[in-house]
């Protein structure tokens, strides 16, 4: 099975490195960047052919595209006659749905939308599908079990992934966020700097894991940490105080609104 991943930035080698490790012959991924040394680098790292973009796509069964939405019209022209009869074209682009990617390619193209997260970096990654109007159900099969070699995948009607985009996709940019500001809230109150990451980071960890293993509600487990009169109800007054929950849905919501902005309006 040849893939071709056009766009080696971020999403783009970090699902390189995921199909090499899942098992791919790195000569079977071939890899095109508007930037030649990018996906020379990249590919020297694991074993891939930088291949320019038409050639790739002409030789691909998969056509897995991880440009930004912003260079997605353009990528799309580019190589729309190269695309193989049968070949699946898989987008991870924020914003750009199946119904523009099929206006712009080959009539009867199987198109999936993919809206992935970074932890797939390892292998803890969140995917949501979407398929197009052609994609058979053993297309989406294919986009599930490439998915599913970076982490969980659900599949989902394309009107949800702006949600998606901003609940898992940015997700991890809040985690990080709010890891942050722990970290240097341990820095404050006195302790190192590596001390305060290491509690911070193993608290996360062990909270994440409960949240999965018990199944229990959050709001359940949040009531388990708070002693009557203690210090958890001490700092989450604190935060409702700042109306941190209202901020997050405030921020969630503008994030989505943004993914809906960087759809192109119909031509
Ligand atoms: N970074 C993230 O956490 C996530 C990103 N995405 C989506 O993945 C896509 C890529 O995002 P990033 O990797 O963060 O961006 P990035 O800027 O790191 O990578 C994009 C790459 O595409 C290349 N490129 C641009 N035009 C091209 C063309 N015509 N042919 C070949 N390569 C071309 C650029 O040189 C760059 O290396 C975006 O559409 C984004 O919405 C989706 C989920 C998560
Ligand atoms: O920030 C972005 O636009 C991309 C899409 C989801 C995560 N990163």
């Amino acid at each position: 099975m040849t893939i071709a991943l056009l766009g080696a930035g971020v999403m783009g080698s970090t699902l390189l490195a995921a199909l090499v490790r899942s098992g791919h012959d790195p000569q079977d991924l071939l890899v095109s960047d508007t930037s030649a040394e990018r996906a020379e680098e990249v590919s020297r790292r694991h074993g891939s052919r930088a291949v320019p973009a038409a050639e790739a796509v002409a030789a691909a069964d998969i056509v897995l595209v991880a440009v930004k939405p912003q260079d997605m019209a353009a990528l799309v022209e580019e190589v729309r006659d190269a695309v193989r009869p049968g070949a699946l074209v898989v987008s991870i682009a924020a914003g750009i749905s199946t119904d523009f990617l099929e206006r712009r390619l080959p009539a009867g193209t199987s198109v999936v939308r993919v809206m992935p997260n970074t932890p797939a970096l390892v292998d803890q990654g969140m995917s949501a599908l979407s398929p197009g109007h052609h994609c058979s159900e053993e297309q989406l099969e294919l986009a599930r079990g490439l998915m599913a070699s970076v982490g969980r995948v659900v599949v989902l009607d394309e009107s949800h992934q702006d949600a998606v985009t901003a609940i898992s996709g940015s997700g991890p940019a809040y985690i990080f966020y709010v890891v942050e500001a722990m970290i240097e809230a341990g820095v404050l109150l006195g302790l190192p700097r590596d001390t305060s990451t290491e509690l911070v980071v193993q608290t996360l960890y062990g909270a994440a894991t409960m949240i999965r293993e018990t199944g229990t509600h959050p709001t359940v487990l949040r009531e388990q940490v708070s002693s009557p009169g203690g210090t958890s109800v001490a700092a989450l007054r604190a935060l409702e105080d700042h109306k941190v929950r209202a901020a997050f849905l405030t921020a969630i919501e503008a994030a989505a609104v943004r993914s809906r902005q960087l759809s192109p309006p119909p031509d």
